[in-house]
């Protein structure tokens, strides 16, 4: 088998090497590459020579990529999609309960009263929750969702059945699911298509007791709207990892609604995401030496 010649850079860490060196290539200098494992954002991308046949971005949401308009066609791009359910599932998961058990609230308390939130709880068990994007993330929550007693929707781009959803929709079907479920979680990629996927409509047919939780793109949920639906009480609450703008400015009416949870894309913390990309790279490098098909493929038609 060939030994792939990877760079790795502007950035490194020890972590990447080694992945790569687990997958049977060896890191070079840029000149002497066939492939890229990018450390950076798509500012830092350096000029790719035409000998460079495939790039491994960090992220796993390349929409920055995609609208700088740096992904040409000639050659491989592999995204980290995938990579990261793990990390961003559990993060997801535990947004919803702090939000659905007032742990929101109670974190924010400066005095014990154990009367603030009665009304404010309620149970995951016996609920609906849709996953608005059930691709690596969203399905790496189902098995904790179903743990709790709950039943999962599952919506992707083409509606292929999602396992332990009792029933899986295609996109065209999206705006669907804000009556249909109780809670709704989004987790799809940020492109034209989910642009303002949340409005006014979607809000007020999830209802008073129904929460958001976004840990996808803050450009998936139209922020005014989300804004005068937690101060009317339209939906009970949202836990966003991710915000529009971002980062959140100081004194956004978000920080200090009292049914809003926001964390600072933070998710998907380094100290996590790091090994679980290197492990995506050992992989890749793997493939790419056996002339198998990459994992994280980029299709530039779909844009993620
Ligand atoms: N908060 C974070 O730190 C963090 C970390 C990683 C990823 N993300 C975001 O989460 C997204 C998902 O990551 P992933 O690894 O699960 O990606 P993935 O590609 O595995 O899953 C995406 C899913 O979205 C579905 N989808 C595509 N278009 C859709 C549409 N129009 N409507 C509904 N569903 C649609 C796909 O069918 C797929 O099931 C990324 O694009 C990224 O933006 C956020
Ligand atoms: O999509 C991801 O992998 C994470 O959200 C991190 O994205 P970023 O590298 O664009 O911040």
């Amino acid at each position: 088998m060939p030994t792939p010649a990877v760079h790795i850079g502007p950035g490194n860490d020890p972590l990447l090497t080694e992945a790569v060196e687990r997958g049977g290539g060896e890191v070079v200098a840029l000149a002497d590459a066939e492939a890229l494992v990018v450390v950076g954002g798509h500012g830092d991308l350096p000029e790719l020579h035409d000998g460079i046949r495939w790039v491994q971005l960090p992220s796993a949401g390349i929409e920055s990529w995609v609208e700088a308009g740096v992904l040409d066609a000639g050659r491989t791009w592999t995204s980290a999609t995938g990579a990261y359910s793990s990390s961003v599932a559990e993060g997801a998961v535990a947004l919803l309960l702090a939000g659905v058990r007032g742990i929101g609230r109670a974190a924010r308390a400066t005095s014990w009263d154990n009367e603030a939130l009665d009304g404010v709880q309620s149970t995951l068990r016996g609920s609906t929750i849709a996953i608005v994007g059930a691709g690596g993330i969203g399905r790496a929550m189902v098995p904790a969702f179903l743990g709790l007693g709950a039943r999962v929707l599952a919506v992707t781009r083409r509606g292929l059945p999602v396992e332990g959803a009792y029933e899986t929709w295609a996109a065209d079907r999206v705006g669907e699911v804000f009556a249909e479920a109780d809670h709704v979680v989004l987790a799809a990629p940020a492109t034209s298509e989910t642009k303002a996927l949340v409005g006014a409509a979607e809000l007020a047919a999830l209802g008073p007791r129904g929460w958001l939780v976004n840990i996808a793109r803050g450009s998936l949920v139209d922020t005014g709207a989300l804004v005068e639906a937690l101060r009317d009480g339209t939906i009970a609450g949202a836990a966003l990892d991710v915000t529009d703008p971002e980062p959140l400015p100081d004194g956004h009416p978000l920080w200090s609604a009292p049914n809003a949870i926001v964390t600072p894309h933070s998710t998907n913390p380094s100290t996590l995401r790091v090994p679980l990309l290197a492990e995506r790279v050992t992989e890749n490098v793997r493939r790419f030496a056996a002339g198998e098909e990459l994992l994280g493929l980029v299709d530039l038609s779909r844009g993620y």
